[in-house]
């Protein structure tokens, strides 16, 4: 997370005192993230984790985002659960914006993930996607490919100075990607920003999910596009295809792929990268002034798009086919 939206300790004494979660002791900003405000705070109960949403997450989403929590945790996923008010609410109000508490969850993410998490990772992922199959709300993707161009046009006329000839580069993607999109591959809700910072590991062993903010309802198998992007290159941004291997082990030891998913991972890798790309773009040109947040380097995914835009068949993820 980051902080945009300041607390002052008389606001935050009043929030809490609305749930049954005992004294405030102490509170702290997190510096980790980009989307919403979070804080960590201690009671003399417990930890939780306070969130303030911000900019990108649509107020009328975020039932959708709880009760999903919710939902997860009841078939078993470990992944922080919303605390209700005294009055049974999920969402409340701080300092302006709309607010919540959620549980804290054990364990740490891993910055360098080894094949054995990227497996663990997969295993995750499935029962996730099949955990979600019966959840009764539905959110669309706000960041699929309908909402890519118009996003790419807020950075147009400034993305050249991030890189000579990107907009070029993303206008060329684009077009592809709009003929090639695959459609009518199985769909459920998805997470769609399972990245490292987000899957929580003790021991090696993944111990949750956290940060459900962009889950939508999508194709399955584009959340494990996302993941080949954010899991399996190397600092120097090779591709790592024994990571992927095992993600993809992981996965399809729980749910296998239709042979339409294994031809279209190739393209649902470019969209993907290019989704990232985009968004990163648009927050590097925008950090707001006074914020406490370092927005996430766009050339990263430029370059794992240009990996993927090499890729003939899944075959290169280690899948075979
Ligand atoms: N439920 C939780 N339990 C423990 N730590 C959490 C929890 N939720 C968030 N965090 C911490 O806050 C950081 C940012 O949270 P995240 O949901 O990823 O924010 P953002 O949506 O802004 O990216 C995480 O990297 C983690 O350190
Ligand atoms: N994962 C995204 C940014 C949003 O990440 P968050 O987990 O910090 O909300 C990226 O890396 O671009």
């Amino acid at each position: 997370m980051a902080v945009y939206t300041e607390v002052s300790d008389e606001e935050l004494n009043a929030f809490i005192a609305q749930y049954d979660v005992g004294q405030l002791l102490s509170y702290k900003g997190i510096a980790e993230g980009v989307e919403n405000s979070n804080y960590l705070v201690q009671t003399d109960t417990a930890y939780f984790i306070l969130t303030l949403y911000e900019k990108r997450v649509n107020p009328d989403d975020l039932p959708f985002f709880l009760k999903l929590k919710e939902h997860l945790a009841g078939k078993g996923l470990s992944c922080p659960t919303p605390v209700a008010s005294r009055d049974g609410e999920l969402l409340g109000t701080l300092a302006g914006r709309p607010a919540a508490l959620v549980t804290f969850l054990q364990g740490m993410s891993v910055k360098r993930p080894r094949p054995e998490h990227c497996e663990e990772l997969g295993k995750a992922m499935a029962a996730m996607h099949l955990a979600g199959a019966d959840y009764e709300l539905t959110r669309k993707n706000a960041l699929d490919l309908n909402g890519w161009r118009p996003l790419f046009e807020q950075s147009q006329d400034r993305c050249d100075t991030v890189h000579p000839g990107l907009g070029a580069e993303i206008t060329a993607e684009l077009d592809y990607l709009e003929k090639n999109w695959p459609k009518d591959l199985p769909s459920g809700v998805i997470h769609a920003d399972l990245f490292t910072d987000n899957v929580f590991f003790l021991n090696d062993r993944l111990s949750g999910l956290i940060d459900f903010y962009f889950a939508c309802n999508d194709a399955l198998a584009y959340d494990i596009a996302i993941c080949l992007n954010a899991w399996c290159f190397e600092q120097d941004l090779a591709f790592n295809v024994t990571k992927a291997k095992a993600m993809l082990k992981g996965y399809t030891s729980v749910r296998p792929l239709t042979a339409a998913e294994f031809d279209a991972l190739p393209v649902l890798c470019r969209g993907a990268a290019l989704r990232f790309l985009l968004t990163r773009l648009y927050d590097w040109l925008s950090v707001p002034e006074g914020a406490l947040v370092t927005p996430k380097d766009p050339m990263e995914y430029l370059k794992k798009l240009r990996f993927h835009q090499t890729v003939d068949s899944a075959n290169a993820y280690g899948l075979e086919g």
